[in-house]
């Protein structure tokens, strides 16, 4: 038996029994061999003397139980009715009765798909403290090639033979690959030992360099090429492949950075984090599946949690409530479509409130329109599997949480709440059998507009500046304070002006509250737009040059010095008519003293992020996920209807999906009144739909559920027995 270099007696008498064992199936062949040498019942003698068992009961086998293959293999690639049936007809493997034992270990595979998506990028990262390790790498008699730092399959091996606690679930388990040390300059792998090719016998170890290694596109076989990639990769930051037959294809560096998330260094150059982020948008999977992804991310991890059962734990029998979910790209203006149109009707809806890490708003009240709460608490409600969806929006997580879904309501409440599109995906996925409402604003440069409002000036002004004044050609500085010049803000306050759309003019000396003209995602200082001197009464078509002079934005100061501007008329921002400048201003920063002595940190924080051009892809790409909810909706018919302005094709599809309980439409959240209106006539049929159709899969009808425990029990009896 393999050696077993550091053992903590204390934990391995934690191990507690466990029943599956969780093998995604494209990992297997890994696995398999893994276990090769693995005795799978482990006895005193295999122990070392700290470790004493207490009866022959102590004997942990190992056992594989692949019920999570199907639904990670199935879930990425197949839709909905081929999972739901092959999961329901697939017949569980039965647990080997050969080894029987008192402990299971649950083995899980870190290679790959788990980490890299969504939930956690490296959850064991405990690189040093292992406890047991069932095959060691140090007692590997490493092989000339080996010792020149090829990767091969035993190395892999032994790196992967590690048992420790799983942080999602506490329950032991057999994972981790670190090959940290062991590809220290290159990374170098063969898939198969018998493929090595002659020259590599001949290679002396030092002149080993990287172009030999042998990750070529051109191969052919299960862990060649870019193939290899996903599966060997999760813990490398530096990779050097030029000259490497990989580094000859097109996409070479884009498959890198998709393929190994933790990168840093490429070829020795730094990856930027902006290179990453496009590269990551560029290849993000369909909604589809990215939501399949996520359903079975969570879907695992409902399976290897325990569930308490609490006065909160409703009867099997009870459905889950009828809801209605308003799904668009952000910033659309989802939410206050929803809580709009819930205060119209406050006795027939409950809003569903999601939990979310993003920082709170000025203007947002907490468990109002979201729980928020940190990160740390965020992933401990997802290890506990406590969501039913879960999102990752503009870098912030979003969850909706099964005791939101099931609070207590009366009957015929029905749930209002908002979603994108991968959390309404999975909603239907689970048999919520939402009706979806996709909110969109009608025309995109609208919708870029108002994305600029809420993200680019929020984002910029209160995060770098303190005040803002802009002057005109006049040359009307306000003295008293310093300024200053940098083309960043000039860009920005150009922009500001030609797309800021100011409506009409106030009616009164007056400042906007800017939090309000920009009821931001990214949380900001209270900041405030204000005039100093008032505007004219009358109505205005353009503002001129004077005016505009006067327009300042500036950060409300904490001794409350300023608080005269909080007068904010919050509707004269919507109230100001439109205008075009046609100017250019000399555009001009006063800085607050404060910002003066920041200013280093500034500067040095612009040289960073390169703001504006950052911001722009931000919009861009949130633009882009407008395009993909419009392709999604044209790709899959009935999921949203076409065009809003065709009622009567609104009218036949609600009949053709009122069938499936599911009603499609669409809703402009730019056009108020006539949003308010369809959802209201949508509130009306749901209210009529028929609650009797609800129906749920019943697993104890399943014929391979009754295979499967009537063998469970006989095992159970036979262990008795015995
Ligand atoms: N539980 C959830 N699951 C998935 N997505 C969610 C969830 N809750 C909210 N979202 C989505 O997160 C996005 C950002 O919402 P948030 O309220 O933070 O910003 P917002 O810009 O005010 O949104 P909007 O203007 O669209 O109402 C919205 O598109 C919303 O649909």
């Amino acid at each position: 038996m393999s050696s077993y270099n550091q053992i903590n007696p204390k934990k391995i008498q934690d191990l507690q029994p466990s029943m599956e064992v969780l093998v995604p199936e494209t990992r297997t062949s890994t696995l398999t061999n893994l276990f090769e040498n693995v005795p799978l019942r482990l006895t005193q003698e295999d122990l070392p003397s700290e470790y004493s068992m207490q009866s022959e009961a102590d004997q942990i086998s190992i056992s594989t139980v692949s019920t999570m293959e199907a639904v990670y293999s199935l879930g990425l690639h197949e839709d909905d009715e081929k999972l739901s049936q092959k999961v329901a007809h697939k017949p569980p493997k039965q647990d080997s009765s050969d080894h029987p034992g008192k402990y299971e270990l649950i083995l899980f595979v870190l290679l790959g798909s788990w980490g890299t998506y969504g939930i956690e990028e490296n959850p064991w990262d405990d690189d040093d403290k292992p406890f047991v390790r069932f095959r060691d790498y140090n007692d590997l008699k490493l092989t000339r090639q080996e010792k020149s730092g090829v990767l091969t399959e035993r190395i892999i091996a032994c790196c992967s033979s590690y048992l420790d606690k799983c942080p999602q679930t506490g329950k032991y388990v057999l994972c981790k690959c670190n090959l940290a040390q062991k590809v220290p300059e290159v990374f170098k792998f063969i898939p198969q030992p018998d493929q090595i090719p002659e020259r590599f016998e001949q290679q002396e170890a030092d002149a080993f360099k990287s172009e030999h290694n042998q990750i070529g596109f051109s191969e052919e076989g299960p862990n060649c090429g870019f193939k290899a990639l996903p599966d060997l990769i999760v813990f490398l930051t530096e990779v050097h492949l030029k000259g490497n037959p990989i580094a000859s294809d097109d996409n070479y560096y884009e498959v890198c950075l998709k393929c190994i998330q933790p990168i840093l260094i490429l070829d020795g150059d730094v990856v930027s984090a902006e290179d990453k982020m496009l590269v990551n948008a560029k290849y993000a999977p369909t909604p589809f599946i990215a939501s399949k992804k996520n359903h079975s991310d969570l879907f695992l991890l409902e399976q290897l949690s325990t569930w308490e059962v609490t006065n909160m734990t409703l009867p099997i029998t009870k459905a889950p409530p009828r809801m209605i979910v308003v799904v668009g790209p952000p910033g659309t203006g989802q939410k206050k479509l929803i809580q709009e149109f819930y205060e119209r009707h406050p006795k027939c809806l409950r809003l569903g409130i999601s939990h979310t890490t993003r920082p709170k708003n000025v203007n947002e009240t907490e468990g109002e329109c979201y729980y928020f709460v940190s990160e740390e608490k965020f992933d401990d409600m997802v290890r506990n599997a406590e969501f039913v969806t879960v999102s990752d929006i503009l870098g912030y997580a979003y969850g909706f949480s099964y005791e939101e879904l099931m609070k207590p309501s009366s009957r015929d409440t029905i749930l209002l709440l908002h979603t994108d599109l991968v959390g309404a995906l999975n909603l239907r996925m689970i048999n919520l059998r939402p009706y979806l409402v996709f909110a969109l604003y009608y025309q995109s440069d609208a919708y870029y507009s108002q994305l600029l409002r809420k993200y680019y000036y929020t984002y910029w002004l209160s995060r770098n500046y303190k005040a803002l004044r802009i002057i005109n050609d006049s040359g009307k500085i306000n003295s008293e304070t310093s300024s200053r010049v940098t083309s960043d803000i000039e860009e920005i306050l150009k922009d500001i002006i030609t797309n800021l759309p100011i409506k009409e003019s106030p009616t009164k000396k007056s400042s906007v509250k800017f939090a309000e003209v920009n009821p931001s995602f990214i949380a900001q200082p209270e900041c405030y737009m204000y005039s100093t001197e008032s505007l004219s009464d009358t109505k205005v078509t353009s503002l001129n040059s004077d005016e505009i002079a006067s327009l300042i934005i500036e950060t409300k100061k904490k001794d409350g010095g300023e608080s005269s501007f909080n007068l904010a008329d919050e509707d004269v921002f919507h109230s100001i008519s439109e205008v075009e400048f046609d100017f250019e201003p000399i555009l001009s920063v006063v800085s607050e003293s404060k910002l003066e002595e920041d200013s280093d940190e500034v500067r040095k924080q612009n040289r960073r992020l390169k703001p504006n051009q950052r911001i722009d892809k931000f919009i861009d790409n949130i633009l882009k996920e407008r395009e993909l909810y419009i392709r999604f909706h044209r790709a899959n018919p009935g999921i949203f209807c076409e065009t809003v302005n065709l009622i009567n094709t609104i009218n036949f599809i609600i009949n053709i999906y009122l069938e499936n309980l599911t009603i499609l439409l669409q809703v402009f959240t730019d056009k108020a009144e006539s949003t308010i209106q369809k959802l209201e006539d949508l509130l009306k049929r749901v209210q009529n739909s028929s609650r009797d159709s609800w129906h749920s899969y019943n697993v104890k009808n399943d014929p391979a559920f009754k295979e499967m425990m009537t063998q469970r029990l006989l095992d159970l009896n036979r262990d008795i027995e015995e």
